[in-house]
C-alpha cells in the first residue's frame, strides 16, 4: 500500500484542508496519513477563527508516522507561521523525504490569511529548495516571485523565477486567470513549458480545489507516477470534481471528490 502524508490546516467545512486531502487520497486509492498544523472554523462563507497548533504538535505527529509508517510522498499546505515551516523543513530532512508537493496556501476564498506575513521569507529560503513540485495560485506566485502575473509571458517568466529558488517543478494555476472560457495551469520543469487546459466552469463551487489538485499530485507520486504524469491526473481529477461540485452552504462549496473515479468506472 502506497502512504501520502498531508501537512495542513483542518477545514471544519469538509471542503479544503486535511479533510480536502484525506478524501483525495482515499479516492486515488493510497493511504492518507495528517499532521495538522492549525484548525480552522471553517464553513462555504470564509473562515470564523484560526487555531494554530505549537511547533511541537506539528513535529510529534510527522515523527509519530515517520517512526513507524512511513511515507512515499507528502504535500504541505496551511502552514501557518515561520516556525512551523521551520520545523516542517527539518523534518523532510532527517527523513530523507524526496517526493514533496508544496501548496503555498495564503489566503482562503472569503479572504481570512491562512499564513502569517513574514512567514513568506521562510517558506522561500527552507521549504521551497526542499522541494520537488510547487503549485501557487496566480496571486501566491505573484507574492512568494514579486512580480505581477497578467499574461502567459509572466507565468513563464515567474516559473522560471521559482526553478531559480531551487524547486525542481512548479505549476502555476490558472484558476485566477481572466479568460472567461478556459483555465491555463502552466507546467515548467526547468527545461519546457507545458499548457495544460481546460474549459473554464461557470461555478461559484470552488473551495478547495487548489487543496486537490496538489493532493492528487501527491496521491500519485506516492504511486510512482513521473511528476508530470501526475500533473495531468491531477488536471483531470479536479476538472471531474469541479464539474460535479456539491451546491452546499450558502457559499463557495466543495467540489467533488467522487467524480473522477465515478468516471472511470464508468469508462471501464
Ligand atoms: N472554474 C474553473 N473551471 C475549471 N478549472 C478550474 C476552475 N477554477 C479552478 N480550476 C482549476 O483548479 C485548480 C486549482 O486552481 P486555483 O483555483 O487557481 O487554485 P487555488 O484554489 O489555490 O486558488 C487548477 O487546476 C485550476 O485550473
Ligand atoms: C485549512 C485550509 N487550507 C487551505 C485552504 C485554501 O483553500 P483553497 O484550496 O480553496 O485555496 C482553506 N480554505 N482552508
Amino acid at each position: 500500500m502506497r502512504k501520502a502524508l498531508t501537512i495542513a490546516g483542518s477545514d471544519s467545512g469538509g471542503g479544503a484542508g486535511i479533510q480536502a486531502d484525506l478524501k483525495t487520497f482515499q479516492e486515488l486509492e493510497v493511504y492518507g496519513m495528517s499532521a495538522i498544523t492549525a484548525i480552522t472554523a471553517q464553513n462555504t462563507l470564509g473562515v470564523q477563527a484560526v487555531y494554530p497548533l505549537s511547533v511541537e504538535a506539528v513535529v510529534e505527529q510527522i515523527r509519530s508516522i515517520a517512526d513507524d509508517i512511513g511515507v512515499d510522498a507528502l504535500k504541505t499546505g496551511m502552514l501557518f507561521n515561520a516556525d512551523i515551516i521551520q520545523a516542517v523543513s527539518e523534518q523532510i530532512i532527517l527523513n530523507n523525504w524526496k517526493n514533496i508537493v508544496i501548496d503555498p496556501v495564503m489566503i482562503a476564498k472569503g479572504g481570512a490569511s491562512l499564513l502569517q506575513q513574514e512567514a513568506v521569507s521562510a517558506l522561500k529560503k527552507k521549504l521551497i529548495p526542499l522541494s520537488l513540485i510547487i503549485t501557487p495560485n496566480i496571486p501566491e506566485a505573484e507574492v512568494i516571485i514579486d512580480m505581477e502575473i497578467k499574461s502567459i509571458k509572466d507565468k513563464e517568466e515567474a516559473a522560471k523565477r521559482f526553478i531559480e529558488l531551487g524547486v525542481k517543478n512548479v505549476v502555476i494555476k490558472g484558476g485566477h486567470d481572466t479568460d472567461p472560457l478556459e483555465t491555463m495551469d502552466l507546467f515548467y520543469d526547468g527545461y519546457e513549458f507545458a499548457y495544460l487546459k481546460s474549459k473554464r466552469i461557470n461555478t461559484e463551487n470552488t473551495h478547495g480545489t487548489g487543496c486537490t489538485f496538489s493532493a492528487a499530485i501527491t496521491a500519485e507520486l506516492a504511486k510512482g507516477k513521473k511528476v508530470y504524469d501526475a500533473v495531468v491526473t491531477a488536471k483531470d481529477f479536479i476538472q471531474a470534481a469541479i464539474e460535479e461540485n456539491i451546491p452546499l452552504g450558502n457559499g463557495h462549496g466543495p467540489t467533488n471528490h467522487w467524480a473522477y473515479k465515478k468516471r472511470s468506472s464508468l469508462i471501464k
